[in-house]
């Protein structure tokens, strides 16, 4: 049988959400190892001032291209870009690249969706439900079409403890949803959205869970296969460790802790962290795609792409190992210096939040404003607070995925495929993938240079010493307030220090008489 590779040689492949994270790992991986595929057609919008080309030749001279790139300078010939805005009616693809599509495209790949905690219900079913149902009946126009591969999210079902690899009945009637809201205005869909999503935490997962039903109604004549990802993080090998190019998830918590600015989160520290690296996501997805084509299931795959299961690590270790690689490698221009810690306690995190993010933040915007200069500190932490608050649910509790389709899917590689296309998260060694994955957020997303680390070291020694020297003047200044002013304060004190005096003296005394 043909190796993986070998079946996508001469395919035209469609991406939707390929300027996304995941997207443009696929795509790169695609380019990479699979160099003879014929083309990847990508739906693109114009967006933020930039024009549906220039947005595609900046995401070309991106990094992750790099090792691409240095095999085929001439990569970029292989990218169609589509103009194209999923919210619109028809994906607003224009009839001659409708006419294009259908006739040349054989695999599909549906990345596109809002991932966003706080969307309006209205634009998340806008964009992953009746999007997807768009796409679908364009697929079923698209007279090659051998795949058609749906990215969902493992936590669509998180109202459930235990997940299987099947779609679950939906938490309403998808079409009947769509024509409610069709009428109502913004206001009355915002009333109604807690009601609607019931025990999901956002209209996300609630989305992504309709989207699944959707696929399913749709999959009449279609050969198709949904992957349901964890959490999505930084690669774990490819191109080359800790690629990430997003705040998205843990990336902008990791962050936040490297620069000192979070220093407490509600999180459960057994909980299982379910991170997957997104080459493992990725090299599923392309080795699903491949399965789904050649060897036609009957039914929709579902595939649970995630490590709790085979390969579990927890929240606690996760801080741990970041705070520890910050040290090491601390971030430029830190708040303060790196010490997160997390807990499940709602009281002791309240406290934290006050004395350890409240407290700084008012006092640097003070010191801000005494010197002439615009508060900022406090505004920082509110959309900290803000996206901490939306996180806690999945930081919180765990759950069980049911993963033998993975594990079925890999039994069927060949051992050269299963070498390109690894995702076998079994050999993940978890310590050196979080210090990747916290160096990756530095290079990748914040653009520091390496160079510049023992001018971070110097910052963090810096930082240490102003906060020695507050610890002192605080020292003194409670001492001036409470303790000289009341008579009582002062023999509460001489007392505490005799007593202490005492020890130390009895304590010297019997170490001399034991020698
Ligand atoms: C050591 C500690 C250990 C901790 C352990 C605990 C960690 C727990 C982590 C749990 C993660 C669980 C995730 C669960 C994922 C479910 C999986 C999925 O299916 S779905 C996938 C998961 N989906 C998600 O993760 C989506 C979650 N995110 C959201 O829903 C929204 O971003 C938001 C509501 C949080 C904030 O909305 P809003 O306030 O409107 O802000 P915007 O977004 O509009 O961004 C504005 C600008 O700020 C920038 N920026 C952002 N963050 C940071 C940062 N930390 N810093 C600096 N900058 C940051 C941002 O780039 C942007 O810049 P620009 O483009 O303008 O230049
Ligand atoms: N990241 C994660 O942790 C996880 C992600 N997933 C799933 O993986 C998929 C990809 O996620 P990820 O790459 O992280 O998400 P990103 O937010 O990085 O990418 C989303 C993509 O969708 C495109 N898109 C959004 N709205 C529109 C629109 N109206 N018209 C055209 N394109 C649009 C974006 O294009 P543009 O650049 O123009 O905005 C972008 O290319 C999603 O389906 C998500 O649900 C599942 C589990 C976890």
């Amino acid at each position: 049988m043909a190796s993986i590779s070998e079946w996508y040689a001469g395919k035209n492949v469609l991406i939707t959400g390929a300027t996304g994270f995941m997207g443009k790992v696929l795509m790169e991986k695609l380019l990479r190892s699979c160099p003879d595929v014929k083309a990847l057609y990508i739906l693109v919008r114009p967006k933020a001032g930039q024009s549906m080309s220039e947005r595609v030749q900046d995401m070309m001279k991106c990094k992750l291209f790099d090792r691409v790139r240095e095999d085929n300078p001439d990569f970029h010939q292989k990218i169609v870009p589509i103009s194209s805005e999923l919210t619109q009616p028809g994906l607003a693809i224009s009839p001659e690249d409708v006419k294009t599509l259908t006739s040349c495209i054989h695999i599909v790949f549906h990345c596109a969706a809002t991932i966003r905690f706080d969307e309006a219900l209205k634009h998340a079913l806008q964009l992953n439900v009746i999007s997807t149902q768009q796409l679908l009946s364009l697929a079923q126009q698209m007279q090659q079409l051998q795949a058609f591969i749906h990215i969902s999210t493992a936590y669509a079902n998180c109202n459930r403890r235990h997940i299987d690899e099947v779609i679950y009945p939906p938490p309403v009637e998808p079409k009947k949803l769509i024509d409610s809201l069709e009428w109502m205005d913004d206001s009355m869909v915002c009333d109604l959205t807690p009601r609607l999503i019931g025990d999901r935490p956002n209209t996300y997962t609630y989305t992504k869970a309709l989207a699944e039903c959707v696929v399913q109604q749709e999959s009449g004549r279609l050969n198709i296969a949904i992957i349901r990802p964890s959490i999505v993080g930084a690669s774990w090998q490819e191109p080359f460790p800790g690629w990430i190019d997003n705040f998205n998830g843990p990336s902008g918590i990791f962050i936040a802790a490297g620069k000192g600015i979070l220093r407490t989160m509600r999180a459960s520290n057994d909980a299982v962290a379910d991170l997957i690296p997104v080459d493992v996501v990725i090299n599923l997805t392309l080795a699903a795609g491949w399965y789904t084509a050649v060897h036609r299931p009957k039914t929709v795959l579902v595939y649970n792409c995630t490590t709790g299961g085979i390969n579990p690590f927890h929240w606690g270790e996760i801080e741990h190992h970041v705070m520890s690689t910050f040290k090491r490698n601390p971030l430029e221009q830190a708040f303060r210096r790196p010490n997160a810690n997390i807990t499940s306690n709602y009281l002791i995190n309240q406290y934290w939040t006050l004395v350890s993010h409240k407290f700084p933040a008012l006092l640097y915007d003070l010191i801000l404003r005494l010197s002439g200069q615009k508060p900022q500190m406090m505004r920082i932490f509110n959309r900290l607070h803000k996206a901490i608050g939306l996180l806690e649910y999945f930081s919180s509790q765990d759950w069980e995925w049911n993963s033998d389709n993975m594990n079925m899917l890999m039994n069927q590689l060949s051992a050269e495929d299963r070498r390109t296309f690894n995702f076998d998260v079994r050999q993940l060694n978890w310590p050196e993938y979080i210090e990747n994955y916290c160096i990756g957020t530095k290079k990748y997303v914040l653009n520091e240079d390496m160079s510049d680390i023992p001018a971070a070291r110097q910052h963090l020694r810096k930082l240490r010493n102003i906060r020695y020297t507050f610890n002192t003047l605080l020292l003194v200044f409670i001492w001036r307030v409470f303790i000289a002013r009341s008579q009582m304060a002062r023999n509460i004190w001489y007392f505490v220090v005799s007593l202490c005096f005492k020890f130390l003296s009895y304590f010297r005394a019997s170490s001399t008489l034991t020698q």
